[in-house]
């Protein structure tokens, strides 16, 4: 099995490393924490950390159920803790643990522990436990593999099993592969076997329904619950409103009110399996708290859950590029000025981004649109026009870049 080293995950904790900060990270189910929990506890050992210096709990694991107590959780750490040296100590899943935030607390304020905590985030980092943490902590937000990742991984597996005849793909076959298969990192093993990855995929989707939205919500309509994910998978880039939500399904003989489509939206949102955008009106420089948009966490899941009826690459490709901007930007929104839409608005400090995004933009017209849709915007902020064409790339229009996707996605 090959280890993909999830590079810039990794450096954002060597980079915090020893600092007197708590390091959460948080993600979907199954995006590969424990994982890089593993990763980075393999380079302190092999940079000069002793193994009694680490100190690693997943409660997940039977072995450390009792432990899910959360003062004998305390003691046990505790009593594992070495008083001359850094102790470098890792709870993994801990939101299994009832009021963990009281060890953790005890834990920050003794000088020679250095903390990484994990959890799936719709228990974990509810805005309870953040304002408990508050200017304590760091958080990466972590995501399934992004194409780059997937990409070289993938050629590595190719490497490996060494496939007599192995005919080369190019690189829009592993993108058109990407966005079919799915970005979860396991999945990489399964060969680009459709039955099996969606068998893998429906486990994870029913476990983050079951108990990390039905359970915690206290749901008992999970067929309306359903709906509403086949809706916001369904209608991926599109601006949504929940009312429109609430009619299309009441349409189909399930009565559902705004408030309850809130409450769900919120559900997938915090499960993480769902991003919610919000507008950001350039001109009156604001932020709008009406008609979002919604991307998946995986294309492969909402493949899956829809079935092939709905391959949408224009609404495919701007998920993609969504995904890639919160990994290496964060703050990420869907540009309004005036009528004009831009699909991507980066906001960073005073730092402003500007992005759209089209299949292709061969045809005149097209192009034009497309370029039409900046013209209001006089600063000098950095404006780029993403496509999967490979002619015009890097051509200059007045300021607006045009960039290939997949140049892109494989760069910095
Ligand atoms: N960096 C990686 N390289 C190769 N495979 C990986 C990597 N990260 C994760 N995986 C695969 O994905 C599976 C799930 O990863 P992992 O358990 O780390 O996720 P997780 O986010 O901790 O999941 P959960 O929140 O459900 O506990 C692993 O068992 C492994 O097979």
């Amino acid at each position: 099995m090959i280890r993909i080293d999830r590079k810039e995950y990794l450096d954002f904790l060597l980079k915090s490393k020893d600092k007197q900060i708590i390091k959460v990270v948080s993600g979907v189910r199954r995006c590969g924490k424990s994982t890089l929990f593993e990763i980075y506890k393999d380079f302190l050992l092999e940079n000069g950390v002793a193994k009694n210096q680490i100190i690693s709990i997943n409660f997940e694991d039977m072995d450390y159920e009792e432990l899910t107590d959360y003062k004998k959780l305390y003691e046990y750490i505790k009593s594992k803790m070495i008083g001359d040296k850094k102790n470098y100590i890792f709870l993994d899943e801990i939101q299994h643990v009832d009021k963990f935030e009281k060890v953790v607390d005890s834990l920050f304020i003794k000088e020679n522990t250095d903390l990484y905590i994990a959890g799936s985030n719709a228990y974990f980092m509810s805005s309870e436990l953040a304002t408990l943490l508050s200017g304590r902590y760091i958080e990466l937000k972590m995501l399934p593999l992004s194409f780059k990742e997937y990409y070289q991984a993938k050629l590595e597996y190719e490497k490996m099993e060494q496939k007599e005849n192995r005919i080369s793909k190019t690189l829009i076959q592993y993108y058109n592969e990407y966005i079919v298969n799915s970005s979860f990192p396991y999945t990489l093993q399964l060969d680009s076997d459709l039955k099996n990855i969606h068998e893998y995929l429906s486990g994870i989707y029913n476990s983050v329904l079951l108990k990390d939205i039905i359970a915690r919500l206290k749901i008992s309509d999970v067929m309306r619950l359903e709906s509403v994910v086949k809706y916001i998978f369904d209608n991926i880039g599109n601006l949504t409103s929940l009312s429109k939500i609430g009619n299309t399904l009441t349409s189909m003989g399930r009565k559902t009110d705004v408030k309850t489509i809130k409450k769900y939206i919120r559900g997938l949102t915090d499960s993480l399996l769902v991003h919610e955008v919000s507008r950001y009106n350039i001109k009156g420089k604001e932020f709008l708290s009406t008609l979002s948009k919604y991307y998946v966490t995986d294309l492969g899941l909402r493949q899956m859950i829809l079935g092939n009826r709905n391959i949408d690459m224009g609404h495919i490709l701007k998920n993609v590029i969504y995904l890639e901007l919160l990994r290496r930007k964060g703050n990420v929104y869907v540009g309004q000025f005036d009528k004009n839409e831009i699909d991507f608005v980066v906001i960073n400090s005073n730092e402003i981004e500007y992005y759209q995004v089209a299949l292709t933009v061969l045809d005149e017209n097209t192009l034009k649109r497309e370029l039409d849709a900046f013209k209001n915007i006089k600063d000098n902020y950095p404006k780029y026009l993403i496509t999967l064409d490979d002619v015009m790339v890097n051509t200059d229009y007045d300021g607006i870049k045009v960039v290939n996707a997949l140049e892109w996605l494989l760069g910095e």
